[in-house]
């Protein structure tokens, strides 16, 4: 059974280590939700749900090359919503080309195709500490995600990126994406400012952002990470 080991007050030093580290912004505390131990007669499914951290930030603000780093150190299960798609994309499905033009295009793929894809995928792993990058996109994306698997996340990890060093980074990608291309990465900018901001923003009233300075090497961005999930002590 997967559950939170740590007590309320051992929870906040563990907060007081973490803000130490100046790069990191916590707006709040954490909602009652992450931090409250499971009680005496709370329902199983309550008690069962997954701890899932959403990864957001700007295209190449480095999400997915953390998202790897804290997966292999803290052991958890890495769901890229974007690599999702992608295999959505070349698989014979119906929704491939549809998936293809809106990635094209820098667009958002409506909240039910994306959602029943990361909902399979929890469901099938072993595994219920999940990192979900690249999600959610929109606001209609964040309503669906908590309507359909009925939770929020339990924090949301936030990387900070100057547009000019996202830009730079998506175009030497050289990974074959049909979107790493000069006039998509403007678009994909263009959609993250006005629609996928907002996500963060409402987290961030919530309290439950962490926002991390995506700017530095790998290496430095991920001490800047790890302090957030070291403190978590989340048993397995
Ligand atoms: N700190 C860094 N310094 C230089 N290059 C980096 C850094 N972090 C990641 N990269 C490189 O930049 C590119 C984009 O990184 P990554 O794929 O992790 O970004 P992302 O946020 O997942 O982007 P997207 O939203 O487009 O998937 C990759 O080629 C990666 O190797
Ligand atoms: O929730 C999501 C995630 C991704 N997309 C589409 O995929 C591309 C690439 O996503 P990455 O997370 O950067 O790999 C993105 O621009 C969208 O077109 C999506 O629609 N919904
Ligand atoms: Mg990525």
């Amino acid at each position: 059974m997967w559950r939170r080991s740590t007590s309320l007050p051992l929870f906040f030093s563990h907060l007081q280590q973490v803000r130490r580290a100046d790069e990191l912004k916590i707006c709040q505390a954490f909602c009652t939700e992450i931090v409250k131990p499971p009680v005496e007669g709370e329902s199983n499914s309550r008690r069962n749900s997954p701890f899932v951290a959403f990864v957001l930030g700007g295209p190449g603000s480095g999400k997915g090359t953390q998202c790897l780093k804290i997966a292999e150190t803290f052991g958890f299960d890495h769901i890229g919503a974007g690599d999702l798609l992608r295999k959505e994309m070349h698989s014979d499905s119906e929704n491939g080309a549809m998936i293809q033009k809106l990635m094209k295009e820098g667009s958002i793929a409506p909240s039910e195709v994306t959602v029943k894809l990361i909902k399979k995928a929890i469901e099938s792993a072993e595994n219920r500490k999940f990192l979900i990058d690249g999600f959610p996109r929109s606001e209609e994306n964040r309503v669906a995600y908590e309507r359909i698997i009925g939770a929020e996340p339990n924090f949301v990890l936030f990387f900070d990126c100057p547009e000019e060093v996202m830009v730079k980074r998506v175009l030497n990608r050289n990974e074959g994406r049909v979107d790493d291309n000069e006039h998509t990465v403007k678009e994909r900018l263009k959609v993250y400012k006005a629609i996928t901001l907002p996500v963060a923003n409402h987290y961030a009233k919530k309290g439950k952002l962490y926002k991390v300075d995506g700017t530095g090497t790998q290496e430095e961005i991920f001490e800047r990470v790890r302090p957030i999930f070291a403190s978590l002590r989340l048993s397995t």
